[in-house]
């Protein structure tokens, strides 16, 4: 294991169980300290709520440590959005932000115009289709953010059950983590080694950082970030958190492999000498009278660090 790594490993890996709300919510109050909590929905009518409801009652009504809760609603055709607005969250449809710079489908692009619309010091990012969340998630993703200034961006890790036919089994989650985004790490960016989860879609940072880097817009979004803020940050900013376990509704391997081109795109993005890769991704049915190839595009855009957006407008209302 390469000596950075190995300190990484051991000075910037936290345990949830290290920090109370209470605590926290002192240490949030001492720096005057504003959060807000983002959750980036899909036809996530199932689970959003509970979340949603979770957040509210533990962390926003008993314990304050969440002063906003927004749900951006990526598109859903269920009743995502009437869920979470009962839940206590307020909804923002993502083709609603930022129209001037169009919309594009995918996580990415939520989680990007989520920080044009909302406020807070301190960004945490959930996802929706958590199953048994548990409010500590919160609680853990804060404590190294609001106990050490050196640290600008904290990615959840966590045991990964698989849901499968035979029913849940206690590992084997991750599937696109460990066959795709995990060794890349390994071949390209090696310092970024001892992240256990680099996809987890729990994770939080300052806006001020958060606002300086690029956002991939589909599902390339974490590991876009990771490498960006690696670059931006340096290694020592980054940090993780065991928060123990982590079940949520999974999409099949024909999905899977379309994230994994979303992310396979992200990456050589980020190796300008490994060329222009191909946008196709070919996927493979049998039919009854034989196979049938299906055309997936799994090119990715990047939306612009949305500080830029912000001088630009600087810009455009000082020469008005
Ligand atoms: O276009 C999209 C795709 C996904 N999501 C949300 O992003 C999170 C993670 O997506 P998903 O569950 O599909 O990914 P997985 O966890 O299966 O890798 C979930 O809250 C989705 O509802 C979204 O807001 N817009
Ligand atoms: O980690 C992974 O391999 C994928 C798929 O997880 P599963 O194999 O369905 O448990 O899940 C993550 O990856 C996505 C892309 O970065 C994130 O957007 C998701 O939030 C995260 O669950």
């Amino acid at each position: 294991m390469r000596p950075d790594v190995r300190d990484w490993l051991h000075q910037r890996t936290f345990s949830a169980d290290s920090w109370y709300a209470s605590e926290l919510l002192a240490a949030k109050a001492e720096r005057n300290a504003t959060v807000s909590v983002v959750l980036p929905a899909l036809d996530e009518e199932r689970t959003v709520g509970t979340i949603v409801s979770t957040i509210r009652e533990r962390l926003v009504e008993r314990c304050p440590l969440v002063d906003e809760l927004v749900v951006i609603d990526s598109g859903s055709v269920d009743r995502t959005a009437e869920v979470a607005t009962a839940a206590g969250a307020r909804v923002v449809h993502v083709d609603t932000v930022l129209p001037g710079h169009g919309c594009r489908p995918g996580k990415g692009e939520a989680l990007w115009k989520s920080l044009h619309v909302t406020t807070g010091e301190l960004v945490v990012f959930l996802d929706s289709d958590l199953i048994r969340f548990d409010h500590r998630f919160v609680i853990g993703l804060l404590g190294p953010l609001l106990t050490d200034s050196t640290i600008g961006y904290v990615k959840a890790l966590y045991d990964r059950p698989l849901s499968t036919t035979e029913g849940i089994v206690p590992s084997g989650g991750g599937r696109v983590t460990e066959l795709v985004a995990r060794p890349l790490l390994n071949a390209f960016w090696p310092q970024l080694a001892g992240f256990v989860q680099p996809l987890s879609g729990e994770y939080a940072g300052r806006r001020t950082l958060l606002e300086e880097v690029p956002f991939v817009s589909g599902y390339g979004v974490e590991f876009g970030l990771l490498v960006d803020l690696l670059r931006r940050a340096g290694l020592n900013a980054l940090a993780q958190v065991d928060l123990g376990v982590r079940r949520h509704s999974h999409q099949n391997d024909a999905a899977l492999g379309r994230m994994a081109g979303q992310i396979l795109q992200t990456a050589l993005a980020r190796r300008p000498g490994a060329g222009r890769p191909e946008g196709e991704l070919l996927q493979f049915l049998r039919t009854g009278d034989g196979l049938e190839a299906v055309s997936w595009d799994v090119t990715v855009v990047e939306r612009p660090p949305m500080r830029t957006l912000r001088d630009a407008e600087a810009r455009a209302w000082r020469q008005a």
